[in-house]
């Protein structure tokens, strides 16, 4: 298969991570002969050093036009003093309205040799496999107003929601739930926002929809709570756009790490952008030890769902598996035994096990 690929790498460690990508695209397309074609784009505080915003034309040409996107992060010290409209944030939440990916997959999983690798106890994250789903085109991101006021006596941000926008991603989380383990788990703050409430209703009503899904209702607090006492209790979250923010990262905690969780943001004839859930991590960018693996499993999210190649996906995936099963880490994992190594030996031990794989498996297939 053809595919274009624009890679918005971005900034800090965004750019040492999209190089791990592009390596492990490249041993997938050889394996596999397909031909992927990258191309680069600004995005962020790289776009408004280079082009003076944060989301050029350009990059919003490229990215309608190709087969998916692969995204980095944005953001920086450097960018933090200008103005909101200004700020490398707004290039992301641009692309993500831009391309009208109004649904955010944020699969959180705990790979069994990073279980003691999470703060957590080990028996309460065990067998914990959610799948986050987040609204991420409306909300308090988007609405209008949002400004200071009375000369910055007052602030206004708007939470704004149309029902349909509500009805697409419930429906979304329904349809997930269906093909994993049934059971949807809506999270809301209806006991205080209209937004909630009518959020809440639409859950109810479209649980008719779908009898085979068992849903439940959270209060937000209650959810970030239970998110980490009792993780192995959810199968499908869905949530509006900043309370899914803010849950995401809680729940990279399971993982070990937030620099392992992957992301999907999709719509609804499958085109997407697939990102790792983090930032830039400006405290560790240039160090050369931010941990691949998020935007490895994102470009394994990028195969499986924008171009239908599910094997190719679980080849990836299977591959970042035995690397953590071999006990090697980056450190922001604490792994004790483990071995520590850096973001391009990481990478290179996901391409090493990936070639092992593939050519086992192509010998298999020979024989079978
Ligand atoms: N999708 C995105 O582009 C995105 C997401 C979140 C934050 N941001 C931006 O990133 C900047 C920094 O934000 P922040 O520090 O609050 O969040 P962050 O996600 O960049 O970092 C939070 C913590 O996690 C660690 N971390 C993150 N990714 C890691 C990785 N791959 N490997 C190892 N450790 C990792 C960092 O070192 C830091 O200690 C801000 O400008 C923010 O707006 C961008
Ligand atoms: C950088 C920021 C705009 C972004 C968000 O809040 O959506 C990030 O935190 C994320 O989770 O992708
Ligand atoms: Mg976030």
């Amino acid at each position: 298969m053809n595919k274009q690929i624009i890679l918005l790498p971005g900034d800090g460690v965004g750019k040492e991570i999209m190089e791990s990508a592009k390596l492990v695209l490249n041993v997938v397309a050889s394996e596999y002969e397909h031909n992927f074609t990258f191309h680069q784009h600004a995005i962020g505080g790289d776009a408004i050093d280079n082009f003076g915003t944060p989301l050029p034309e350009d990059t919003i040409n490229a990215c309608q036009q190709a087969d998916a996107v692969l995204l980095g992060a944005v953001g920086g010290k450097k960018w933090d003093s200008l103005p909101g409209h200004m700020r490398p944030e707004k290039g992301l939440l641009g692309i993500r309205k831009k391309l009208g990916l109004f649904a955010n997959l944020r699969p959180v999983q705990g790979f069994s040799p990073l279980l003691h690798a999470s703060p957590l106890k080990e028996e309460v994250i065990n067998g914990s496999d959610i799948l986050i789903i987040r609204e991420l085109t409306g909300g308090l991101y988007f609405g209008q107003p949002s400004e200071r006021r009375d000369n910055g006596k007052t602030v206004v941000d708007t939470l704004y929601y149309t029902r349909e926008e509500m009805e697409r991603i419930i429906d979304k989380g329904f349809q997930s739930a269906r093909i994993r383990n049934k059971h949807l788990t809506s999270v809301d703050k209806a006991n205080v926002l209209e937004s909630s409430r009518m959020w809440r209703e639409i859950v109810n009503e479209k649980s008719k929809e779908y009898p085979d899904v068992v849903v439940d209702h959270l209060l937000v607090d209650a959810a970030a709570m239970k998110l980490i006492t009792r993780p192995n209790q959810f199968d499908v979250i869905v949530t509006e756009n900043l309370f899914g923010d803010i849950l995401s990262d809680e729940a990279s905690v399971l993982t070990g790490s937030l620099g392992m969780l992957p992301s999907a943001s999709i719509r609804r004839d499958g085109v997407g952008l697939y990102e790792p859930v983090h930032g830039s991590a400006p405290d560790i960018a240039g160090k050369g030890i931010a941990n691949p693996l998020g935007m490895i499993l994102s470009a394994a999210m990028m195969l499986k769902y924008s171009f239908g190649m599910e094997e190719e996906a679980a080849e990836v995936e299977e591959a970042v598996h035995e690397t953590l099963e071999q006990g090697f880490h980056t450190e922001d994992l604490d792994i004790k035994g483990g071995k520590k190594v850096s973001t391009t030996e990481m990478t290179e031990i996901v391409v090493e096990n990936l070639t092992t794989k593939s050519v086992s498996n192509s010998i298999c297939s020979m024989y079978a």
